[in-house]
């Protein structure tokens, strides 16, 4: 089994008592930060590990960091400094494979960040979402993580997704929130559609993501999430909203445009903001905090 020859790696590498993490985390584009307050850390590269890609994106590292983190004497963990995403080029069990790994260490619960853009005008910018639910078409339609044989027969082969997001690890992050005095709007529950990237959407991408239940989109964390699930883990998923995903009401008419220029009555001209990655990452920098303090408190909670 490939994840193996990775272990061997990391039990050369780090010392015994980091090497059995009780919880795996996934940093998201610009929340790398989050590592910050590990305590004995230890950093492995990830081309130091076999079965390991590079993660190419800005806001990324190839890192797997391990470390102890909360207060008092700390919860063990494991934290992806770096994710893989399917648009990088990927293969969804490259993309995967360090969910696989953490499984084998002994990880049991998992923290998944990740940047989104939001399709619900209720969640202003810097909001962050616990997810507890996700939209994935490529899931749905032939991109699934666990198409093809089963890497180990004693996995369940037909997967239930419909209690996938740990009901109590979304009640901590709420109590968390209560005990870190962070206002109400600074935390909503939502919907993560999953799309594949690395195009943002069109405003009718938008529109129909948002009509048929979305609250917010990116281009991750489902196929780590399926598998994660697939191990046995109990899944957290945090979405920080780094912009908004802008949906005019209706299309804009050239023809009225025109129109109204012949008679005369030129309109002004309305540009809709466009999304970038730069913005992304800025917002990840300004708010990363925020996600960090609520996954040090419910470490404590644990
Ligand atoms: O989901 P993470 O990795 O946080 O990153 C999000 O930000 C990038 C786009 O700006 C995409 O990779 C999207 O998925
Ligand atoms: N769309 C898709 N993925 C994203 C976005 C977005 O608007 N923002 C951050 N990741």
């Amino acid at each position: 089994m490939a994840e193996l020859a990775a272990l061997q790696v990391l039990k050369e590498l780090v010392p015994p008592e980091l090497q059995t993490p009780r919880v795996g985390i996934i940093c998201g584009s610009g929340l790398s930060g989050l590592a910050t307050s590990l305590r004995q850390i230890v950093l492995v590269s990830y081309d130091k590990l076999p079965g390991f890609v590079e993660s190419t994106v800005p806001g990324h590292k190839s890192i797997l960091a391990f470390g102890l983190m909360g207060s008092g004497a700390g919860v063990p963990v494991v934290a992806m400094l770096g994710r893989f995403h399917p648009y990088e080029g990927h293969k969804l069990s490259s993309v995967v494979f360090p969910v696989r790994v953490m499984a084998k260490m002994g990880v049991k619960d998992i923290f998944i960040t990740n940047a989104a853009g939001a399709l619900n005008p209720a969640l202003a910018v810097g909001t962050v979402v616990v997810v507890h639910d996700h939209i994935a078409l490529p899931n749905l339609t032939g991109m699934n993580p666990l198409l093809g044989p089963q890497q180990d027969p004693s996995l369940p082969r037909f997967l239930p997704l419909s209690d996938t997001y740990s009901r109590s690890l979304r009640k901590l992050v709420f109590k968390a929130a209560h005990e870190l005095s962070i206002e109400r709007d600074a935390l909503a529950e939502g919907t993560y559609a999953w799309v594949s990237g690395p195009t943002y959407e069109t405003a009718a991408e938008g529109r129909f993501l948002r009509g048929i239940g979305a609250d917010v989109v990116g281009m991750s964390t489902v196929p780590e999430v399926v598998a994660a699930r697939e191990e046995g883990m109990n899944v957290l998923v945090l979405s920080l909203v780094t912009n908004a995903v802008v949906i005019p009401e209706g299309y804009k008419s050239v023809r009225d445009e025109v129109e109204a220029e012949i008679a005369g009555n030129p309109k002004a001209e309305v540009v809709d903001e466009v999304v970038s990655h730069e913005e992304v990452l800025a917002l990840g920098k300004l708010k990363g905090g925020l996600v960090k303090s609520l996954v040090e408190k419910v470490l404590d909670l644990l």
